[in-house]
Formats: C-alpha cells, structure tokens, sequence
C-alpha cells in the first residue's frame, strides 16, 4: 500500500521541481522517496505514516539543541505576539550582533542576511569592493550556497548529482571563480602566482563538511591566512556548518586562527531562515549605507528569526556543556558504527570533529574531493536505507555530515550502533 510520503511525493513532482525545495531532500542517489516530515520533537522527527526517526541531521544544522528546545521555543512564541516583520531595526537585531561581536573572535561587526547563500555571497562582495580585486580561490567540494560564482565544483547537492558546474551560469560569473584543491597548499600558491595582485580572497570551509566531513590537515587553516597575508587577499571562513557548533566561536575559535570575514547561517537562526556575515571592522565599513558595496534585504534581521537565534544562541553561551556533550555523543557513536563496520568487513575511513562526522564507505584515506568520490556510494545508498527501515535518519548522501545534538541520548545512539552492526553484514 501506498504510505502517505509516497503520495505527497507524487503530487509534489506536479507542481515542485523533482518534489522538493532542495535538491539533496529528493533522496534521488539513495534510490527512494523522500519522507515527508509531519513534526518533531527534541532527538526524533516524525514522518507523515507516525513513523518516528532518530534525527541525524537537525535540519542541516541548526538543531543542535534538538527539535522544540523549549527556550527557543518559548522565545518564538513570545515574538510572535509582537508581529511577524517591521521592515525596520529591532532591539533583537542589535542584542545578537553585541552577542556576536562580544563572544566570537575577529567579528567586529556583523551583518544579518536570509540564509547562507545570501552571507556568502554579501561577504564576497564586501571582499572585492575592501580590495579591489575580483578573483576568488574556493576549493573544489566545498558548497557555499548557490550564488553564481560559488557553484564551481561545489560540494553538497552538486557533488550528490554530478553536476560539476551549474547550467545557468554565465561563464563571465564563474570566470573569477579560481578552484583549489582542499588541504593541497601549493594548489593554493600556484593560483597567487598565476593571479598574482587579482586574488581579493580565499574561501573555505574551515571542515569541509559537504562533501563528506573532511578535516583540515595541520597546519592548513594557518598556512593558509599567512598565505593570504602574503599576497593582500582576505581569507574567508564559510561557518554555515562550524559556527556555533565546533565551538561558540565556530572554527576559528576551535584551530586558533582568524579569518577576515566569517559566513554563518541556518544555526544562528535557532531554525529559522537567518544567515550573517561580519568581520573586520574597516571591512565590513565598506557595506552600504557605509560604504559603497550594496547588499539589502527586505525580511533580514527578522524578528522571530532573531528572537529564535538569540536564544539558542545565548542558550549556547551560558551553557558551555553542551559542546562537550554532543562531541561524546558524536564520538561515542562514530566509534561503535566503526567496531559494525570492522566485525562486517566493510571498510570504513571516519571523520569525526566535535558534533560533526562522516562515514566514507571506503578503505582509502580521505582528504580532498577527489578522494571523498572515490568512495562507494552504492554502499552507503544500502547502508542508509536499511538504516531508515529501522528507525534511523541519516543525510541521504554520502556527501553530508552526521550532526549530533545535544538532545540525542546513550539509549538513541545504542539503538542506532546496535542496529548497524546487523546492517553493516548486509550491505
Ligand atoms: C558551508 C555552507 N555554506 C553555505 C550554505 C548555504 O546555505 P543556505 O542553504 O542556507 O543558503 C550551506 C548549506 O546549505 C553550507 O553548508
Ligand atoms: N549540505 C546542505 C547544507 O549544508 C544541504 C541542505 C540543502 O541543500 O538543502
């Protein structure tokens, strides 16, 4: 019999591209539907057959209190009884911004934007209009939203699909886009040199987390800020996945090295649609009404969205146990999903960083794109359905992270190892 998701799915594809708003949810490189989630609570999300799932994803990240945290919760409902959006500054806008630039290294002023994409792309601009330059060097399986010049090799969806470089993008746009290869210095220094005096900045995910989770190796991050300060380019940290969440100061906080201009999103948003840029001061001086670089939004600063972040945000900064909790949490789980692994013979390369993680179905030692696709994602496809089967969701791509949140308790994750040690001889 049909379930419920199945239906919504076939009529989604009517009237919805592939059925869904983004195309990682369609599950198209597991082989199946998608789930339609009806609710969730806390560490489980509920599909709309009431099956109920351990949530792995935490909507991509900003979960990391669990679904329905009462005090994001309570602080919605509060907002909500002022109205829904003014169109004009808010207290809240003011109170996250002293929050941000209070607690997080190096943001000295900070921006509020929609999502990340919308972050990324404001902070590129800002980085061009500061020095006058116009090339980029991203590094290839890094995602930073889907802004024209950013969907050059990118990681996430793109990865999951093959699609190199997105159809719709003028080659003009994506010409200043330069691609490096993620943790390969010289990579880095031989775009400088070809460019020499056009680079107005490097852009990374400090962890690579959408093409997989790959870590940086030592001494990368750094290297990679002296390299920038050699050549006059500004570097440029996309935390949309490790702001707030490898540390209350992100990555740069976690590795002890400062970018010039930080990208956050979905997290400081509590859920809510939210994304920021800030930085240095004389950098961010450059945005309008200040300066000469445009970038507006209608709904930005929103005041649910802001009454949400802050409180997850404050919520984070009074209580800095939660960070080690759910990077416990998350290693306590990784490792028994590895001893499933090792008794089924499945070779499995993990990465685990704080509450991030990633299972790469391949024996090979994993730290770039192109290592990351070498990786059997047939294998995964079958580990992940069997997984969902029982109760367990995971990011339906071998090319997204495992979030782990701190409403996630010992009897979830044991559940979940347990039922992966009869998966894993499976597959
Ligand atoms: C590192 C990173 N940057 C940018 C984005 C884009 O954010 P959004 O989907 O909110 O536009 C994402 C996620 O989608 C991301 O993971
Ligand atoms: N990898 C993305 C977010 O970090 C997945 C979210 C999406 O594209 O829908």
């Amino acid at each position: 019999m049909e379930t419920k998701s199945e239906a919504l799915f076939e009529r989604a594809q009517k009237v919805i591209p592939g059925g869904v708003n983004s195309p990682v949810r369609a599950f198209r490189s597991v082989g199946r539907h998608p789930l339609f989630i009806e609710r969730a609570e806390g560490q489980y999300i509920y599909d709309a057959d009431g099956n109920r799932y351990t949530d792995y994803v935490g909507s991509w990240g900003p979960m990391i209190l669990g679904h329905k945290a009462p005090v994001v919760q309570e602080a919605v409902l509060k907002a909500l009884e002022g109205g829904l959006s003014f169109g004009a500054p808010t207290e809240r806008e003011v109170l996250i911004a002293e929050l941000i630039t209070q607690h997080v290294p190096g943001v000295e002023m900070i921006r509020m934007v929609n999502s990340g994409t919308e972050a990324v792309m404001s902070a590129v601009r800002a980085a061009r209009g500061f020095t006058g330059r116009s090339k980029i060097i991203k590094f290839e399986g890094c995602y930073h939203g889907h802004s024209d010049g950013m969907l050059v090799k990118a990681g996430s969806g793109v990865m999951t699909a093959g699609i190199p470089d997105s159809l719709g993008v003028p080659g003009g746009c994506a010409a200043d886009t330069l691609t490096a290869v993620y943790n390969d210095l010289d990579s880095v220094e031989q775009l400088f040199q070809q460019h020499r005096g056009d680079v107005a900045a490097v852009i990374l995910e400090p962890v690579a987390a959408n093409m997989g989770v790959v870590l940086p190796k030592e001494g990368f991050l750094q290297k990679l800020r002296n390299m920038c300060d050699t050549n006059g380019a500004l570097l440029i940290f996309d935390e949309v996945i490790t702001g707030f969440r490898l540390a209350f100061g992100g990555a740069q906080e976690y590795f002890g090295v400062q970018a010039d201009l930080v990208t956050y999103g979905k997290i400081i948003g509590g859920g809510m649609p939210v994304g920021a840029y800030g930085g240095r001061r004389e950098i961010m001086e450059t945005v309008a009404p200040l300066g000469g670089v445009y970038q507006a939004g209608t709904l930005s600063g929103n005041p649910v969205a802001m009454a949400a972040g802050l409180a997850q945000l404050r919520f984070l900064l009074d209580n800095p146990q939660v960070y080690g909790q759910i990077e416990q949490s998350c290693a306590y789980l990784v490792e028994g999903l590895q001893k499933a692994a090792a008794e089924a013979e499945v070779p499995l390369t993990v990465h685990q960083i704080g509450s991030l993680a990633c299972l790469f179905f391949t024996g090979s030692p994993v730290d770039d794109y192109g290592s990351a696709k070498s990786s059997d994602t047939k294998r995964f496809a079958r580990y992940f359905n069997a997984m969902l089967t029982r109760g367990h969701y995971f990011a339906p791509s071998q090319f997204e992270a495992i979030f782990l949140g701190y409403a996630h308790t010992k009897e979830d994750l044991d559940r979940t190892i347990q039922d992966a040690r009869g998966v894993m001889k499976t597959i």
